[in-house]
């Protein structure tokens, strides 16, 4: 697949304050691609450094090998979506999104029919002689991307579209949101704070964290396979469990939690020669941990039990001081009451094993 934007080396900085930092990333043509982080990160600093709201400080923004760092916003045909709509008032729902193709001079009757074709699109074409006033919250979010996507743009770009939305609305915008990108096959930048709206949309997610982006991947890699910690623990929930990590003659390792419960793991790359102790940190993700059937494990007792209908919650307090969630089905045979102690055992196929920084991932690189 081509590449549809890249960044090589991008610097931004505000006065003598650097933001973000020779950034490097690749978009592909027709990618929903999105930038994940928490506040002040720089996700929208990135975004409007693509749309030629921010000036670049060092490096080359290309859309489709062609350098974009000096050209004005106008002329890089983007659409673009923002939080608060930023639809016209005083123009019903057909002219707000006949704007832009009047803009550009495209005849009536071609713009009669991209409009139509736009609000059929996204599902409001009951509404086009209405003003936006008259609308809810998630139908003038739809006149906003009819909008930005009718005049055909090279790059949509979409900044928490969905925040001023309520919790069910900005699922069902959410679900909207993807399906018209795929088949309009737009490539798509999107930014949010919201992981599991990330996850939802994202062919592929951009982590950052203080400028620097973290991970690239799928949302499936980066939920399964965190490249460090602060990715670990910013995607979904896990419990950070300290352990000695022993690599053993002939390759692999076994790893030793608490005080009398090991875990063989065949697979890790430790830096570690056999025989010798190293520091590291788990990420066991609620639904790695259960509860012991053989009686071996981390020893516990349970100080919670919450039943959310799906799943159960257990928060499980170690006997080293240190508090665990694990989540199980509900329909699971068996669960523990408050007060019950327990043994949790790791399932350690899936769980990732990180250096005693938590900045490496010694899973990785293993092919598992
Ligand atoms: N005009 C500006 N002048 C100086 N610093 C700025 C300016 N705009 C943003 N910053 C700083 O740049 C950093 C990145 O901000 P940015 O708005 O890109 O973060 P963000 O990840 O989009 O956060 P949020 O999710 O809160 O919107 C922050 O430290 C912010 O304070």
């Amino acid at each position: 697949m081509s590449v549809a934007i890249s960044f090589q080396d991008i610097v931004k900085k505000y006065g003598d304050t650097t933001v973000i930092p020779e950034l490097n990333l690749d978009i592909k043509k027709g990618e929903f691609f999105t930038l994940l982080g928490p506040s002040g990160c720089g996700k929208t600093t990135l975004l409007r450094m693509v749309a030629g709201f921010n000036s670049i400080e060092g490096g080359a923004l290309a859309f489709n090998d062609k350098v974009m760092n000096d050209v004005a916003p106008g002329k890089r045909n983007i659409g673009m979506v923002f939080q608060n709509y930023a639809i016209f008032p005083h123009l019903s729902v057909s002219e707000n999104v006949a704007f832009g193709l009047q803009n550009r001079k495209v005849a009536k009757a071609e713009q009669q029919r991209r409009v139509s074709e736009m609000l059929y699109t996204v599902q409001i074409d009951q509404y086009k002689n209405r003003m936006p006033k008259n609308l809810s919250g998630g139908q003038q979010q739809r006149v906003a991307l009819a909008r930005a996507i009718v005049i055909n743009p090279d790059v949509l770009l979409m900044d928490e579209p969905l925040s001023n939305l309520d919790a069910k609305l900005r699922v069902d915008m959410r679900n909207a949101i993807k399906s018209i990108q795929r088949e309009v096959g737009i490539t798509t930048v999107y930014v949010t704070h919201d992981q599991e709206e990330a996850m939802a949309v994202s062919d592929r997610i951009a982590i950052m964290n203080s400028g620097v982006i973290q991970q690239i991947g799928t949302p499936r890699d980066i939920y399964q396979r965190p490249a460090n910690l602060f990715v670990a623990t910013f995607i979904g929930r896990t419990n950070v469990i300290d352990a000695k990590l022993e690599s053993v003659e002939g390759g692999g390792a076994v790893v030793h939690v608490g005080r009398d419960y090991t875990l063989s793991m065949p697979v890790l790359s430790s830096k570690a020669k056999p025989g010798q102790s190293l520091d590291v940190r788990l990420s066991v993700r609620p639904e790695e941990l259960v509860l012991s059937e053989d009686g071996k494990g981390l020893a516990g007792k349970v100080i919670n039990n919450v039943f959310l209908g799906l799943n159960t919650h257990l928060i499980v307090l170690l006997d080293n001081g240190q508090e665990v969630e694990i989540i199980q089905q509900s329909t699971a045979a068996e669960t523990a009451d408050i007060g019950q102690t327990v043994r949790l055992a790791i399932l350690s196929d899936t769980i990732n094993v990180y250096d005693a920084t938590g900045e490496r991932n010694l899973n990785r690189g293993t092919g598992q």
